[in-house]
């Protein structure tokens, strides 16, 4: 179940689950509405299948493979230049070096796009001084605009394959803002928790 919440940028806590649940200001759970309330900050969220059942970790052309045809639609849509796939499971051998690279608030110039072909990861959007929190599951498709701040949690134990697209052909480039603000949100294991019990 993907979800999205909004909080404050100056949210104090630190990765405390209860005070996420106590102080988030909305959480939303509904895929429609997610997509609907992400669209007004220029973000495209799409849920997507595999045309074909893939093998447990299939390797970057199967996965490419199996989503040929969505991706051939992107790519005319966007001009798409290079495709990467990216798979972080616990034990990556440079799995802490990528957690700490993706947590760091920053920005891309180009429109950064992501698919999860499996597993799951959290996107913080700052837009403002409005945080927004989207976990992602297996099966989103999400787009953060050019030059919007952002930053990802893969969690303690990561465990996730994204199709990732660049306008550019060198791939991935960032700008890093150096803002402490990520460290003072739950991690993606803590906001798991908080959201669950909210469900409660
Ligand atoms: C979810 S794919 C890995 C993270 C990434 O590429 C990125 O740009 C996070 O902001
Ligand atoms: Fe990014
Ligand atoms: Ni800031």
């Amino acid at each position: 179940m993907s979800v999205f919440s909004i909080h404050s940028a100056t949210f104090p806590s630190s990765h405390a689950a209860l005070s996420l649940a106590a102080q988030a200001g909305e959480v939303i759970h509904d895929h429609a509405e997610i997509a609907r309330r992400l669209a007004a900050l220029g973000v495209r969220f799409e849920r997507w299948q595999a045309a074909a059942p893939l093998p447990v970790n299939a390797d970057a052309q199967t996965v490419l493979a199996a989503y040929r045809e969505p991706l051939a639609a992107l790519k005319a849509e966007y001009g798409f230049q290079s495709v990467d796939v990216i798979r972080v499971q616990a034990g990556h051998p440079d799995q802490e070096t990528l957690r700490q690279k993706f947590l760091a608030e920053h920005t891309h110039n180009d429109f950064e796009v992501r698919f999860f072909v499996e597993g799951r990861g959290l996107f913080y959007l700052h837009v403002g001084e409005t945080v927004f929190a989207l976990l992602c599951e297996q099966g989103d498709l999400v787009s953060v605009p050019a030059n919007t701040s952002h930053w990802f949690d893969m969690g303690e134990t990561p465990d996730f394959t994204c199709i990732r697209l660049f306008t550019r052909e060198d791939g991935w480039a960032a700008e890093f803002s150096g803002d402490p603000l990520p460290a003072s949100f739950p991690s993606l294991e803590g906001y798991a928790a908080a959201v669950s019990a909210l469900r409660r």
